[in-house]
């Protein structure tokens, strides 16, 4: 459903301009069954790199099995609030957090946590497709090799389970030997989902999985997330706002390292509460 919203004339300290945008009206969206959880918590978390606050303070509660999108201009910290949560900010030197970010209620940052573990738990798709340049079997299998299995056929299944899940095994299933390099583009991000979920992770983070992809194969992506909703706490970041509506359950909207709001997809794309993230959705900033 879409229908066209003008946005006030007037916005603090930002540029006016007139902004009109086609808005896409979030779907109802069913409850998933159960009682609702929290998966992950931040609680006043701020991520440094040296003495700059790329996050800041930021306090939220994701809901386990949802799908929740992270929006708001480049630069803002999506992404490295998003790589904190399964700590991919280790690998640079100068990153450091305060504040505290909880997974089942774990100290992500805690001095016992095992990374090793947390990364099965919470995989990660990135913007751009990433096969190894293997086989497709062995771009599935490599995970589960990795934590210790190693019987034929145990593999096996774990390989067709995975590229079933990610929507992928019909494309593929006749050619298992052949380099994954091969596939097409959106192919090959399926291919990635399919990959991170061979290790049977809770969460699933996905980095602007489509900002590389055709129309088609966008669709493909958002289908696939449809599917793995109720299944794994699903967290995007996207630049397209009509995507975090059509995909998301509940929206976080960053600003500058701020999280001005964190409500409902519906409640934040059809009356939010901050005029900053009405700005946004509407076009007056991007
Ligand atoms: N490795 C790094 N070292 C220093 N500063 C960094 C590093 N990575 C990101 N930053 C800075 O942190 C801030 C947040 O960056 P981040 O990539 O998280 O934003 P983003 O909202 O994901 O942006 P985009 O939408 O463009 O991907 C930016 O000011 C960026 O320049």
């Amino acid at each position: 459903m879409l229908m066209t919203v003008d946005a006030k004339e007037t916005s603090g300290s930002l540029p006016l301009q007139k902004a009109t945008r086609e808005i896409y009206l979030p779907p109802e969206r069913k409850k998933i069954s159960g009682e609702d959880t929290i998966h992950i918590s931040a609680k006043e978390f701020s991520i440094y790199y040296s003495e700059f606050e790329a996050v800041k303070k930021v306090s939220a509660d994701i809901m386990s099995k949802y799908v929740t999108a992270i929006i708001g201009p480049s630069g803002c910290g999506k992404s490295t609030f998003l790589r904190a949560i399964n700590r991919m900010n280790d690998l640079i030197p100068s990153c450091h957090t305060t504040g505290a970010l909880l997974f089942d209620g774990e100290e992500i940052y805690g001095k016992f946590t095992d990374e090793v573990l947390l990364r099965k738990k919470v995989g990660m798709v990135f913007q751009k497709p990433n096969p190894f340049p293997k086989s497709i079997f062995d771009n599935i299998a490599y995970g589960p090799r990795l934590h210790g299995v190693t019987d034929k056929k145990k593999l096996m299944e774990i390989v067709e389970r995975s590229l079933r899940k990610a929507a992928i095994w019909d494309e593929v299933c006749d050619r298992l030997d052949k380099n994954a390099l091969g596939l097409s583009g959106g192919q090959q991000q399926r291919l990635c989902v399919a990959r991170t979920l061979a290790v049977e992770p809770e969460v699933l983070l996905l980095d602007e999985p489509t900002s590389a992809l055709d129309p088609k194969a966008t669709a493909k992506i958002e289908d696939l997330i449809q599917e793995l909703r109720g299944s794994y706490t699903i967290m995007i970041v996207t630049h397209n706002m009509q995507q975090a509506s059509r995909v998301s359950d509940s929206t976080m909207f960053f600003y500058e390292g701020v999280l001005v709001e964190h409500a409902s997809t519906a409640q934040l794309f059809t009356n939010p509460k901050d005029s900053m993230t009405e700005d946004y959705i509407t076009g007056r900033f991007s």
